[in-house]
C-alpha cells in the first residue's frame, strides 16, 4: 500500500523559485550559489537563478546589493570565490572565450575614444567578432544611422547608451547582459530605451538586464529576481511578486456629494467590497481583485459615473515587504515606512 506524502504548505524560497526555468527548457543562464567577496566586502553572498531562452530576465536591487559584481562572474571578467555561471551551458570562468561569440555585454558608464564616430566604433567592435551583424541594420534599429558620422563625444546621454547597447549586440550574441542602461536618460529617453529592448528579444536574443529602477523592471522582465545584500530575497514575475505582497485591491472613488448616499448604498451591497472609508473628499474601497469592474458596473446602473482612480502596488512594495526598508527611484534604502501603497492611475469620467 502506498502512502500520500503531504504537500508541503510552506512557499518556495525565492532562491528555489529563480532556478526554475519556464516550461522546464534548458536554461540559456544559470547561476548557482555565487559568492564574490572583496577583501572584508562580501559583494555577493549567495545568488542563484536560472534565465529561459528568450526571456527579459532582470537582476533588481539598490545601489551595492551586487547586482555589477553578479553579472561580472558571468560574463567571466571577474573570478568569483564560489558557486557555478553558465552561459548556453559553457562555464565563462573557467573559459572567458568559450562565451565571446555567444554573449554580449553592456556594462555601466561604458568610455569609448573621444573622436571616433558611431559607425567607426561600430565597425572596430565587428572585427572583433568570427560572425558579426551588419552594422547597418544596427544601426537603424537603435535609431543611430542619423547620428553615425558623430563623434562620440557630441553624442547625447540616450545616444551614447544606444550605441552601447549596439556595441553589445555587435557580435550577433544569442544572450545579452545590459546592466543599468537607463541611468541618467530623461523619461523620454529612458521608454524609447525600453522599446529598443523588446525590440532586441524579438530578434531572439536573452536578455539579463541588471537594473535600480523598478518601474524599469516591472515595465520590462518576464521574470526578475530582487537582490538585496548579495543574497535573493524575492523571485518570480513582477505580478506574481505584487499579488505575494497583497492580493487586496483598494480604489478611490470621487463623485458628486449628492450621489454619495447611493454610491455608499451600492457600496454596502457588493460582495467584492471589503472596506469602504473616507479619504479626504474620495471614498476608498478595498476588495478583491474583481472589486473594480464590480463596483464600476454597479454603479452604471444607478446612472453613477464616478472618477476613479486605482491604487496599484509595485515592485517598490514587494522591495519593502521582504526587506523592511523603503527604496527611493536612485536605489538608496531606508527605514519602512508605513504606508506602503502607491498611487499611480486616473481614470476620467
Ligand atoms: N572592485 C571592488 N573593490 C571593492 N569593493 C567593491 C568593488 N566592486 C564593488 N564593490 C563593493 O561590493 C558591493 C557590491 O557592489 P556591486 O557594484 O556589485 O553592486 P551593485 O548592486 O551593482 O550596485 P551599483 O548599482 O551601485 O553598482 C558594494 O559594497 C561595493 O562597494
Amino acid at each position: 500500500m502506498t502512502t500520500a506524502h503531504p504537500v508541503p504548505s510552506v512557499p518556495p524560497s525565492p532562491s528555489l523559485a529563480a532556478r526554475t526555468v519556464p516550461d522546464g527548457a534548458a536554461p540559456a543562464i544559470e547561476v548557482v550559489a555565487l559568492r564574490k567577496a572583496y577583501g572584508s566586502t562580501v559583494a555577493v553572498r549567495d545568488v542563484s537563478f536560472a534565465v529561459g531562452p528568450g526571456e527579459i530576465f532582470g537582476v533588481l536591487g539598490p545601489n551595492g546589493a551586487g547586482k555589477t559584481t553578479t553579472v561580472e562572474c558571468l560574463a567571466g571578467l571577474r573570478q568569483a570565490d564560489a558557486g557555478t555561471v553558465r552561459i548556453l551551458g559553457l562555464d565563462p570562468q573557467s573559459d572567458p572565450a568559450s562565451v565571446r561569440e555567444l554573449l554580449g555585454v553592456q556594462l555601466q558608464e561604458a568610455e569609448l575614444n573621444e573622436r571616433m564616430t558611431v559607425a567607426e566604433a561600430l565597425r572596430l567592435y565587428a572585427s572583433f567578432y568570427e560572425d558579426p551583424a551588419d552594422t547597418a541594420e544596427l544601426m537603424d534599429l537603435l535609431d543611430l544611422a542619423p547620428h553615425r558620422d558623430q563623434q562620440f563625444a557630441k553624442l547625447s546621454g540616450g545616444q551614447k547608451q544606444r550605441l552601447s547597447i549596439a556595441l553589445a549586440l555587435v557580435g550577433n550574441p544569442q544572450v545579452a547582459i545590459l546592466d543599468e542602461l537607463t541611468t541618467g536618460l530623461d523619461p523620454q529617453a529612458r521608454r524609447a530605451t525600453w522599446e529598443l529592448v523588446e525590440r532586441v528579444r524579438e530578434r531572439g536574443v536573452t536578455i539579463l538586464l541588471v537594473t535600480h529602477f523598478m518601474d524599469e523592471a516591472e515595465r520590462l522582465c518576464d521574470r526578475l529576481v530582487i537582490i538585496d545584500q548579495g543574497v535573493v530575497v524575492a523571485a518570480g514575475s513582477p505580478a506574481e511578486l505584487i499579488e505575494s505582497v497583497d492580493s487586496s485591491r483598494v480604489l478611490r472613488l470621487r463623485v458628486e456629494p449628492h450621489e454619495e448616499p447611493v454610491v455608499l448604498e451600492v457600496l454596502g451591497g457588493l460582495a467584492d467590497v471589503g472596506a469602504v472609508a473616507r479619504a479626504g473628499r474620495e471614498i476608498e474601497v478595498t476588495g478583491t481583485r474583481r472589486v473594480l469592474p464590480a463596483v464600476v458596473l454597479a454603479l452604471a446602473e444607478r446612472d453613477v459615473v464616478p472618477d476613479v482612480r486605482t491604487m496599484t502596488r509595485s515592485l517598490e512594495d514587494v522591495f519593502v515587504h521582504v526587506t523592511g526598508r523603503t527604496y527611493d527611484h536612485t536605489g538608496a534604502t531606508g527605514p519602512a515606512a508605513t504606508d506602503d501603497r502607491s498611487d499611480t492611475e486616473g481614470a476620467a469620467r
